[in-house]
């Protein structure tokens, strides 16, 4: 049995309907046709989920699912209604209910969130069923990515633009890829466009497609990724790295629905889904002009966030066990790991996210000397997870070029000079301010001749009045 479901409905045709297709997939269901019964059932039995009308004989069934949700806190419900107004829908999710589903309303669709809601709840399997009710590799049952889920579920039957954020190694990507197959597109093609790995004046043909000659080595026309993911969803990674003039012309596409192809005249029109994610702080790009704030809205509109893998190590687990299955596949040794291993890696701040996770996870599968990876192996292969930690704690110029890197996407051809630039600015400020601006003692104290000292603060707009006055 898949699960057990307490139907609330006092229609006998749709009930009989719901039930049929129920049953279908392996759930028992109880069906009621009012409140009064309905309670009955909650205090006799405990379902995986409970499905509700909301006009029934003998009242509203909104009225009362406020103190259902407290007695049974673990159990979903999903609302259904032909009352379809913006109130009504308010009211049900006010009411924390899993989902809200207007009447008509598809039948596979309603199966699909029961057969989901079931698996949220605890079963067995994915939280995030595939159509095959197998689940997809999107692994972890923390507090934490039952949030990601429950977005998930948000946007399936819709195409609201979708901004995944979170931090490299994530899994950014497969909830992209979950949202597509999941979803009412699945039939479509999933196409996926980084904007950090194309050069920059090559991304606008990608993303649009060109004609013959639109400029030099466009030898035929090419279609771009717009096209290729008509009727389906075009994922964009990466999106804070998108050159300033593509991304108005990303803008312009996403706002008319058309597009046109780099030289090209003609407009046409496409029909895709938006999936984009980031690993970059957008607000203060956007703050110094490298991200468009009207971008940023338009994209913006279902923000889901993917925690990083430290602030859900309760996943570490399941993610282990889940990545020595897949070694398997890969052709290295089956392993399994003991309890002691797992807090090991637990204690470890995997700064690259779950990727790096699985990497490790893949070196010990390799590298172990028995079936059984315990605490020990481990440190031999990976280190000790707590001077991992001490480390990590201690950024030092590493960390502060990451943060730099994560608010100023890198010029092509200027990332060396504007890092160095970057470093060389306060570097001399300091020199100045604790030589009480004394250039000459300043240039002694960093080892470079005056004049050099000089020549860079001109080039790089110091004011040596400025640093003495500041510190
Ligand atoms: N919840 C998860 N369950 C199983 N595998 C996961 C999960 N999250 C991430 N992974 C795996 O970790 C690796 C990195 O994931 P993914 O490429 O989706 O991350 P990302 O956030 O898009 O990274 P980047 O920002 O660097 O592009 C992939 O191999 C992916 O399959």
């Amino acid at each position: 049995m898949a699960g057990r479901i307490l139907l609330v409905e006092d229609d006998p045709g749709i009930a009989t309907v719901i039930v049929t297709a129920l049953e279908d997939e392996r759930f028992e269901v109880d069906r009621v046709d009012g409140i009064a019964r309905r309670d009955a059932c909650l205090a006799d039995k405990s379902y995986s989920v409970m499905l509700t009308d909301v006009v029934l004989t003998d009242g509203d069934g909104l009225s009362s699912l406020g103190e259902v949700r407290d007695a049974h806190p673990d159990m979903p419900v999903i609302v259904l209604s032909a009352q379809n107004t913006l109130d009504t829908a308010v009211r049900a999710t006010e009411l924390a209910a899993f989902e809200y589903f207007p009447k008509p309303f598809d039948l596979d669709e309603l199966v699909r969130a029961v057969v989901q809601a079931a698996g949220q709840r605890g079963g067995e399997g994915s939280p995030v069923p595939d159509e095959s009710g197998e689940g997809l590799p999107l692994v972890g049952r923390s507090r934490a990515m039952q949030g990601v889920y429950r977005m998930i579920t948000r946007v399936l039957r819709n195409d609201l633009t979708v901004l995944v954020l979170g931090e490299s190694g994530t899994g950014k990507e497969l909830v992209a890829e979950a949202i597509h197959q999941l979803g009412h597109r699945k039939s479509g093609p999933f196409v996926a466009v980084n904007a950090a790995a194309i050069p920059h004046d090559l991304i606008e043909s990608e993303l649009f497609g060109h004609e013959k000659g639109a400029f030099t080595g466009a030898i035929a026309q090419a279609i771009g990724k717009f096209e290729q993911a008509n009727g389906g969803t075009l994922f964009l990674d990466e999106i804070g790295d998108m050159p300033l003039e593509a991304q108005t012309r990303l803008l312009r596409a996403l706002q008319s629905g058309r597009i046109r192809r780099v030289g090209g005249r003609q407009e046409i029109a496409v029909d895709v889904r938006i999936v984009a994610a980031t690993n970059r702080d957008l607000a203060p790009m956007i703050a110094a002009g490298t991200f468009r704030e009207d971008l940023f809205y338009r994209l913006n509109v279902v923000p889901i966030e993917l925690p990083p893998l430290r602030e859900r190590r309760d996943d570490i687990a399941a993610l282990a066990r889940h990545f020595l299955g897949l070694a398997v596949g890969e052709g290295l040794p089956r392993r399994r790991i003991d309890t002691g291993a797992v807090a090991a890696l637990e204690r470890f701040p995997w700064r690259g996210n779950v990727r790096e996770l699985r990497n490790a996870v893949f070196r010990l599968a390799l590298i172990a000397r028995d079936e059984t990876i315990d605490a020990e192996t481990v440190e031999m292969v990976l280190g000790s997870p707590d001077v991992a930690a001490e480390v990590d704690g201690d950024t030092g110029f590493a960390g502060a070029l990451e943060a730099w890197l994560r608010v100023s996407p890198p010029r092509e051809g200027q990332l060396y000079d504007d890092a160095l630039a970057e470093f060389e600015r306060p570097l001399l400020s300091h020199a100045l301010a604790s030589t009480g601006g004394n250039q000459l003692r300043a240039a002694r104290l960093l080892g470079i001749n005056r004049n050099t000292l000089r020549k860079r603060l001109t080039d790089l707009q110091i004011d040596p009045d400025d640093c003495t006055r500041r510190d």
